[in-house]
């Protein structure tokens, strides 16, 4: 007898497959990714002459282990792991710690690494100093330099929006970071989205702005999917303002114009403030709160 099956239903998802763990930790217990190895004592990168380069501490005049920190308090909370206010015992300075789980899936590993390399090569004034990392009991965590006022969400949580001319700034700043050869088309999106919800106080693809949650993972795949980009109000907003915005969604969707990008280097909306002295300080000052991670 021949029996009809639907193919259809004869489909299986074979779970990934993941390296064995002997592929990225070593007996000893440094985590090693390529030329990248991680443990207790620190980074290490072998150079194409596979001589390690240490990474010391940046900036910093003291030593810096796992053993001379101390946990004041939890100050925050993110996608990768648990942010902790800690003390050098010795020196009394303060630091932000990073704290993540290794994570068993490779691409997540990979995530990691990536940030961690980029923390450490970054000599840029307008990105948080990441003074040392390490791998201890499963663990990565990255030194960070601490910032009293938190992250800029934090400082949004408190003054609701931010006006144009500190935007402009700020914008000004991540121009720096990337500087001309920047082709990230996905973070020039980010960054878009990010100073839009700065400006109008809330997420750009919420509904309404009586919807306080954030959509799901799902709702927000649809909503950037299904509907136009989230633009600024033009009723509310400076010509030049509304058209960043709309740049940053034409870069990301235009992805081979990232080449000839005019979005940071000479947009109008950048250049509008650029003779004015804005300075960031006046909006950190303009905070009621005192600084939200401030030890007690
Ligand atoms: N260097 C720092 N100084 C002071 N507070 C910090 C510092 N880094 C992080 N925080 C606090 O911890 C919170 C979580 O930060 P974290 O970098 O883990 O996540 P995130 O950037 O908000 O999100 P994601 O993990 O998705 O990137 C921040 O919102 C901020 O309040």
């Amino acid at each position: 007898m021949k029996i009809k099956t639907n193919s259809k239903q004869l489909k299986l998802s074979v779970p990934v497959q993941e390296p064995p763990i002997s592929s990225f930790l070593t007996a000893s217990g440094t985590f090693h990714d390529g030329d990248f190895l991680l443990n207790q004592n620190g980074l290490k990168l072998i150079s194409d002459e596979k001589q390690p380069k240490h990474f010391d501490s940046k900036e910093l005049d003291f030593e810096l282990t796992p053993e001379d920190l101390e946990t004041v308090k939890v100050i925050g909370k993110g996608g990768g792991g648990v942010v902790q206010l800690v003390r050098h015992k010795w020196v009394g300075k303060f630091f932000a710690m990073k704290v993540i789980q290794m994570n068993i899936q490779e691409e997540v590993r990979k995530q990691i690494v990536q940030e961690l390399k980029i923390n450490q090569a970054s000599q840029c004034p307008h990105v948080v100093v990441c003074y040392h990392s390490f791998y201890h009991n499963g663990a990565f965590s990255l030194v960070l330099e601490y910032m009293d006022r938190g992250s800029l969400g934090d400082v949004i949580r408190q003054v609701k929006t931010i006006l144009e001319p500190y935007l402009a700034v700020v914008c000004k700043q991540p121009e720096r970071i990337s500087g001309s050869t920047y082709d990230y088309s996905s973070d020039i999106w980010s960054l878009g989205m990010s100073v839009l919800e700065c400006a109008i106080g809330r997420f750009p693809y919420l509904q309404s702005e009586d919807q306080k949650d954030p959509p799901s993972f799902y709702e927000l795949l649809a909503a950037i999917v299904e509907n136009p980009p989230p633009t600024a109000p033009s009723d509310q907003f400076s010509p030049e303002f509304c058209s960043f915005i709309s740049s940053c969604h034409f870069q990301y969707f235009c992805a081979s114009l990232i080449e000839h990008s005019c979005v940071f280097q000479s947009h109008p909306f950048i250049k509008k403030f650029e003779d004015k002295d804005i300075d960031l300080e006046i909006l950190v000052g303009s905070l009621e709160e005192p600084p939200v991670n401030y030890p007690d």
